[in-house]
């Protein structure tokens, strides 16, 4: 279990992409090129994103997830390997303990952290409301937090209706938002810039963006 195995789990997942017939379409890597530990903050529209976020990884970066998913088999093996922190959503005081223990390890073992603060997969059309947890993570760690957009999935896959295409997915770095001297009371507008930063990013590249490559059979 170390967030170097991340490395090789970033290079095989990577090939998925090929299967499905995904295309990713990404600007502003230049914001990544940021010393040291920071947070990353992305949308989260389904499991789709794992390839994504495997497509712009950063070195020495791992995620925070849902603690089920340890239980999901080869899939749960890798996470646990990659260094992920799992966090107990229905447990919220644990949950907050582990993101302030892990404020300090991303410090101490110089780690990024990839946090999905909507919280839950989303396909709504708009951001959700955002968690405070990655938010309290960076402002605790004194890091700079990075967003990412990825752009809607909906022209080309729809969960509900088990539709999937092969499609183009843009991935939008923006530049980092800093939080050195920022204290919990910062926290709110912290939260209201990224998420209107966020959102209206994913809004125009959603509309943008030729997604569907033409269909692809199943
Ligand atoms: C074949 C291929 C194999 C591939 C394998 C590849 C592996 C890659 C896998 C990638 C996995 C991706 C998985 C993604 C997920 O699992 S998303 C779901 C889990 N993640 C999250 O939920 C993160 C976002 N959630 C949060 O940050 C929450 O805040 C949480 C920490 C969980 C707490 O929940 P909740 O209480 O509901 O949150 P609130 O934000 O409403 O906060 C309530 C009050 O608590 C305060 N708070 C929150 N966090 C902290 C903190 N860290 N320190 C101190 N205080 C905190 C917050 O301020 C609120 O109080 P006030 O209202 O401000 O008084
Ligand atoms: C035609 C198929 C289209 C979909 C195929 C997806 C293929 C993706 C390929 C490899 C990635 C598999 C890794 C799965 C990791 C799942 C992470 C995830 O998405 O967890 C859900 C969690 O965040 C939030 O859970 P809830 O939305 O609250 O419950």
């Amino acid at each position: 279990r170390d967030v170097e195995n991340m490395r090789l789990i970033r290079s095989l997942v990577r090939h998925v992409k090929y299967f499905l017939g995904l295309r990713f379409d990404v600007s502003g890597w230049e914001h990544l090129q940021t010393e040291g530990p920071y947070v990353i903050i992305s949308n989260h529209q389904s499991s789709l994103d794992v390839l994504g976020l495997m497509e712009i990884l950063p070195d020495r970066c791992t995620m925070i997830a849902k603690k089920e998913l340890i239980y999901a088999g080869t899939v749960g093996l890798i996470c646990w390997l990659g260094g992920i922190v799992f966090i107990n959503r229905k447990k919220p005081n644990d949950a907050r303990s582990v993101m302030i223990d892990a404020s300090k390890t991303m410090l101490d073992d110089k780690i990024r952290l990839w946090v999905f603060p909507e919280g839950t997969r989303n396909q709504t059309g708009n951001l959700l409301p955002f968690k405070k947890g990655a938010f309290h993570l960076a402002v605790q760690a004194q890091v700079p937090i990075i967003p990412i957009v990825f752009s809607s999935y909906s022209s080309f896959y729809l969960r509900k209706q088990k539709q999937f295409n092969s499609g183009t997915i843009t991935i939008k770095i923006l530049p980092k938002i800093e939080t050195k001297g920022l204290t919990s009371d910062d926290i709110p507008s912290l939260i209201d810039k990224s998420f209107h930063l966020m959102n209206s990013s994913f809004l125009s590249i959603s509309n943008s963006v030729p997604h569907s490559n033409g269909p692809c059979k199943h």
